[in-house]
């Protein structure tokens, strides 16, 4: 594995890990997990005071717009632990005085990278090793209690893909919805996600454009089905269409909360219940409104010899990721899930803020919209779906 990939773990740990570039070296901490104790020990360790490192979106969020992607926040007075966690997610913070910003460097924006990637708060602290303190931090490497990783390693890995995905395992599981099912099971290279292609029914009798659907995982709703959002019954909806219309492949991806992870979700639905909606709270926690990468899709559908799709979606980013990638999508046709009074304010916001084809559904709720498939300009041709 590369010390990239091994770092997210260490970082999920609550661990720190070092980041050299060009010679220099950084040692960087979550904020997430962070104590006092470990906020002193990397202190006593590198003799030096840290930066806090935020994304735009949550320096947008403290009321700071930014152009650079990641900014440095460099203090005259080093922040306690509970005053760096306010900093980085809590609503209505404010920067301290005398506190500098900075766009971050190459190696502060490896260490975001990391932390969105590890799907936590993307908030950093890092301390820029003097050269008093290297041979401490040597001394702590060759032991193994800290993880070195080259700054441009870590840019790379969060740069791309899923990588060759490997399929793994795979077994006939019959559905409620459809019953001819197989589940198909592909691992990234990082070995963290996994993805589940649902073949549903028999590939040689596939229509020509094969009916697809791209669906994030949301445990609160397909497993629980919460009355949130809308995802259970899209799931369970998108199974039953493409068994009904011969056939085709559901993907099931691994990309929780539109890929902030389930435990920023839920920090996120917390936001909402205080009056945000669901864009702008994932940005109070330094999120963009989508994390996602659709890369992952196009690669299992490559595996799978699926070329051309009528991809059921409501969601034109999903249209255009796999458009881009090179597939063939000639139709979309509408998914809906109902609505409800908790979901009603998340779909709206999703209408207006997302741009998903939702309005349809939102001013006809007392007729069931329809969800008539739809053909779509070719690739690279102007107009939309
Ligand atoms: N961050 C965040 N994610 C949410 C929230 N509600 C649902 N989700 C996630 O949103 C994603 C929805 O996935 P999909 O249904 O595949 O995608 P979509 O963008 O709605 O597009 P279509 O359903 O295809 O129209 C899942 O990963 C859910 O976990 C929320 O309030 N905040
Ligand atoms: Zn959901």
């Amino acid at each position: 594995m590369r010390q990239a990939e091994r770092a997210i773990f260490d970082l999920r740990r609550g661990l720190p890990i070092v980041l050299r570039h060009q010679g220099a070296q950084t040692l960087v901490l979550a904020v997430e997990g962070l104590c006092d104790a470990t906020l002193s020990a990397a202190g006593t360790l590198t003799g030096a005071s840290a930066a806090l490192v935020l994304s735009r979106h949550r320096m947008a969020a403290l009321g700071h717009v930014v152009t650079a992607e990641a900014v440095s926040l460099v203090f005259d007075q080093q922040p306690m632990e509970g005053e760096l966690r306010a900093l980085a997610w809590t609503r209505g913070a404010a920067l301290p005085h005398g506190v500098q910003v900075v766009d971050a460097d190459q190696t502060n924006l490896a260490a975001l990278r990391l932390l969105a990637r590890a799907q936590l708060v993307p908030a950093a602290l890092a301390f820029a090793v003097p050269e008093a303190a290297r041979s401490a931090v040597e001394h702590e490497l060759a032991g193994g209690q800290l993880l070195a990783v080259e700054a441009d390693e870590a840019l790379r890995l969060c740069r791309s893909g899923p990588g060759l995905l490997t399929r793994v395992s795979e077994a006939r599981v019959p559905l409620a919805e459809a019953e001819n099912s197989r589940f198909v099971l592909f691992r990234e290279a990082d070995g963290v996600h996994e993805h589940v292609a649902i073949v549903i029914g028999d590939p040689g009798r596939w229509p020509q454009a094969v009916p697809v659907r791209l669906h994030s995982s949301c445990l609160t709703g397909d497993l629980f089905g919460s009355l949130r959002c809308d995802c259970g019954e899209q799931l369970r909806r998108g199974v039953a269409a493409i068994n009904e219309q011969g056939g085709g492949v559901l993907l099931y991806l691994s990309q929780e909360g539109r890929g902030i992870g389930l435990a920023n979700k839920l920090r996120a639905y917390g936001l909402q219940d205080e009056g945000l909606d669901t864009i702008d709270a994932d940005q109070v926690i330094g999120f963009s409104k989508d994390e996602r990468d659709f890369r992952v899709a196009h690669e299992m559908l490559d595996q799978l010899g699926i070329a051309k799709v009528m991809l059921l979606t409501n969601n034109p980013s999903k249209v255009e990721a796999l458009q881009r990638a090179g597939i063939n999508v000639v139709e979309r046709q509408a998914i809906y899930g109902d609505v409800t009074r908790q979901n009603e304010r998340y779909l709206q916001t999703k209408a207006d803020r997302h741009g998903h084809w939702l309005h349809d559904l939102l001013s006809e709720q007392d007729e069931p919209a329809s969800a008539e498939p739809e053909r779509l300009p070719a690739p690279g041709t102007a107009g939309g779906a």
